[in-house]
This record gives C-alpha cells, structure tokens and sequence, in this order.
C-alpha cells in the first residue's frame, strides 16, 4: 500500500501549498529538490514488496456482507464480491449508490461499516480524482512512486516510461503534470496505479478524458493484466463493456436494498 501513501502525501502537499496561497516554488523549494526529499523519506522500502508471481485462480479480494452508512445515512449493504487471480470485475449503478466508496473499501482506505474484507497485499489504487502533484513532473512521479515501493530511480522511470507507452504517451521530461491535459493526468495516474506490478488493480472510471485510441488501449491493458493472472476491479459507467469483465457488481441494484 506504499504507493497509496505517496499519493496521499502528495495529495496532502497539495492542499498545503493551495491553502499558503503561495508559488510552489518559493513555498517547498525547486520542484525536484522537493521530490528527491519526499523520495527519502519513504526510501524505506515496503514491507514484502518483493516481485512475487501472480497465481491465477487465487482470491485477491473477497467482500463479505460489507456495507456503509454514513452517519445514520446507509448507501449500501450486503455486498459480497470475490475476485480472483485472472479476472476482472466491474461495479456499475447509479450516481451516487456508492461505487467510489466501495472501491475505497476494497482499497482499505475507507473503513466499512460492517462485513468483512480480505485483499493480497499488492495493490494498485486509481481515484477518480488524481492524487497528482501540478508542479513535479511524469518522470518525478514515477520516482517517487517507484521509492515508496522500493524500486531505484532508474527502474522506475523506464517502467514508468513503458507503462505510458502502452497508453501512446510520451512523457516530457521538463513539463510540469499542471501543464498536462486532463486525459494525459489520467494516463499518469493510471502509470502510476501500476508502476509497482501489483497483483490486485482498483480502477475508479480511470480512462475518463482519454480519446477513442487511448480508451481502447486501455481496455487492451485490462486483457493483458487478466491474461497475467492478475485481478482487476474497475468502476465504470460504459455498460457496452460488461461483456468483457467476468463479474458485474450491479451496486445501484444493492442500494435499492438497503435497510
Ligand atoms: N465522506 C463522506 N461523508 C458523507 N457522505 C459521503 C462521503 N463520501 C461519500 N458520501 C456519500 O455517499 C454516497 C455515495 O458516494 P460515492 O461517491 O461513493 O458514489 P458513486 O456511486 O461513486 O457516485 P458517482 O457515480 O457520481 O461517481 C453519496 O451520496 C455521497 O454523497
């Protein structure tokens, strides 16, 4: 989960320099002096993050009776879904039914309110909302992402490289990520959600902004990590692509149900 506390910490960062109201610049110094900082202090790599074969067939998450209220609010309960090695999920209903929440849920960043949740240790989390840092560029995500889970410098940015490649984007080396279109900050935040190989990958409606190619390279990937043996659970609004995943968690019809 190291990689989901890079991009919390990058998200936090976020926050702070908007709510000083000031140039990043002046505020946290030169951009990658300011990386290679945050690079060391979660050089320590991630406990078990050893490369480790994906075993297809094996459960990578199993929800049980898990379901959420916020305050006397419930959005949904009993939901159970059991992903394996080699499939792919999708969660599919309404605005607002509780896709996003679920997703974090199974990402363990948000608590249910009852039920239970057993994840393999490696995951990889996509938000809807990118927990991107504007003034750092591709290159320096990847190796502060890469860092959080142990992987060198260099390692990093030629996976990240790879993995952009796979979404026909070239990464610039001087561009900062706030100069980016929204649907090449995506495309990073999707590199990102992957860089460290996991075997389980959480996708939250993660192709919005991309054009016709890159959306079809992008359910390309979702084959290719299937094919893999790794598992994949992806929100998403396109119905059309159903016939593709193996699972179709319809939550809209589960919140309808709700006590
Ligand atoms: N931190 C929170 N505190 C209180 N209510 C919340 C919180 N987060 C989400 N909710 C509520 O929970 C419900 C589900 O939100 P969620 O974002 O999970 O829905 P969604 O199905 O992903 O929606 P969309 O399709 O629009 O992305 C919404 O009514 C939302 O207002």
């Amino acid at each position: 989960m190291q990689p989901v506390v890079a991009r919390r910490l990058t998200a936090d960062t976020a926050a702070q320099a908007g709510e000083h109201d000031a140039d990043p610049d002046g505020f946290f110094g030169p951009a990658h002096l300011y990386a290679r900082h945050l690079v060391a202090e979660l050089q320590t790599p991630a406990a078990g993050t050893a490369p480790e074969r994906c075993v297809p067939g094996q459960v990578m998450l199993q929800l049980s009776g898990v379901g959420k209220r916020y305050r006397r609010r419930a959005v949904f309960s009993g939901v159970d879904l059991t992903v394996r090695g080699g499939e792919v999920a999708a969660i599919v209903g309404a605005n607002g039914c509780g896709k996003s929440t679920l997703l974090r849920i199974c990402a363990g960043l948000t608590p249910p309110s009852c039920g239970t949740v057993h994840r393999t240790r490696r995951v990889g989390f996509v938000p809807q909302d990118g927990g991107t840092a504007g003034w750092l560029t591709a290159e320096e995500h990847f190796t502060l992402f890469g860092a959080a889970a142990g992987m060198v410098p260099r390692k990093a940015i030629s996976t990240g490289t790879h993995l952009a490649s796979l979404l026909a984007w070239r990464p610039s080396r001087v561009q900062p990520v706030q100069e980016l279109s929204g649907g090449t900050r995506q495309k990073l935040n999707l590199v990102l959600g992957e860089l460290h190989g996991p075997d389980l990958l959480l996708l939250d409606e993660p192709y919005q902004g991309f054009d016709q190619g890159s959306y079809l390279d992008f359910w390309r990937q979702v084959r290719s990590w299937r094919d893999a043996g790794r598992a994949v659970v992806v929100v998403t609004h396109l119905l059309h692509e159903l016939q593709n995943v193996d699972h179709v968690l319809d939550l809209g019809a589960v919140a309808g149900r709700v006590a």
